[in-house]
């Protein structure tokens, strides 16, 4: 079993920082590091890799520390987020050239098994610069693969990819954590985390802002207290209706409508309708007015 486990770790470039006191602990099966860009999820994921040492804290796989062990890195297989350099070869030499690096007993049978892992045999022997976006995340992969890690990072797997693309790859990495490997990737998009990841762990700012299955984050997302606009027939009306329903905790009437903060989202999307009807009051328009990311994001962060 292969266990990444993260002490207080922090990471700055000059004074700029970019993870801050993370601790977590990351264990078998699919775990989605969910946060919006800039956030510190590449860093985290270099450092887990190898590839970056932390400026303070541990991070360790089953205990050893990650940053200088060439045994460790054998154990570890990171697909970065940028695409590959090599687009002048194909997708076998790459893999192939990946094997020896490893310096692996048997470097084609290795770079076949990989290539065929991710059903890229048939187009093997074509450069990498004429591959589609999942076909070069496909041969990434494989080059991750090609030593047979027990432990997979990956870094935004499935940006630039058209939704048959996604479930591929989606079908793929549930397939590689059923044979019991550590798969940590990284989104800005909760509902691809959501879809894959058994266990979420969400960063913002550089900091570990919750962890949990994705019931508890989707509740600590959609609980927090949400800001509509509402535009209708009769604005001030309205207001006094649901001021004096007790469903919202501020209610603003605006030039551009009426700003709403609910506390309790569900009821509210089904109270303001039966609101307005019973108070024969027409609705024109719904809006979420904080429903980016960034400002769920914020919310969490601030808790
Ligand atoms: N080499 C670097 N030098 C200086 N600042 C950096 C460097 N790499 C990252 N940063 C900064 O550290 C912060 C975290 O960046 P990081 O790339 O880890 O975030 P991310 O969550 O992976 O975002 P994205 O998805 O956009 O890559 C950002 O503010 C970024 O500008």
């Amino acid at each position: 079993m292969s266990v990444l486990t993260l002490e207080n770790v922090s990471r700055w470039y000059g004074n700029v920082v970019a993870v801050n006191g993370v601790s977590m602990t990351i264990g078998p099966g699919v775990t989605g590091l969910l946060g919006p860009n800039g956030a510190g999820k590449s860093t985290l994921i270099h450092m887990m890799g190898g590839f970056l040492e932390p400026s303070a804290g541990s991070v360790t796989l089953d205990g050893t520390p990650i940053w200088r062990n060439p045994d460790v890195y054998r154990r570890l297989g990171l697909v970065p987020e940028r695409e590959s350099a090599y687009d002048f070869l194909t997708g076998r030499q790459f893999i192939l050239a990946m094997a020896r690096l490893h310096k692996l007993p048997d470097p084609d049978a290795a770079a076949r098994r990989a290539i065929d892992r991710v059903e890229m045999e048939y187009a093997a022997d074509r450069q990498i610069g004429n591959y589609s976006k999942g076909m070069k995340q496909r041969i990434k992969m494989a080059s991750a693969l090609v030593h047979d890690p027990p432990v997979l990072l990956l870094d935004e797997p499935f940006n630039g990819m058209d939704p048959r693309q996604r479930l591929q790859l989606m079908d793929l990495i549930r397939k590689m954590a059923a044979e019991g490997r550590t798969i940590l990737f990284s989104s800005h998009i909760l509902e691809e985390v959501e879809r894959l990841a058994g266990q979420i762990e969400v960063i913002v700012a550089g900091r570990h802002a919750a962890s949990g299955d994705f019931r508890e984050i989707r509740r600590l997302m959609t609980d927090r207290p949400h800001r509509f606009l509402v535009r209708s027939g009769d604005d001030r009306a309205l207001a006094a209706a649901i001021i004096a329903d007790g469903s919202a905790r501020g209610v603003h009437l605006t030039p551009k409508g009426l700003e709403i903060e609910a506390t309790d989202f569900q009821r509210f999307t089904w109270l303001l309708p039966r609101l307005a009807r019973d108070a024969g009051i027409r609705l024109w328009e719904v809006s979420p007015s904080d429903e980016s990311l960034e400002s769920v994001f914020s919310y969490l962060v601030a808790r």
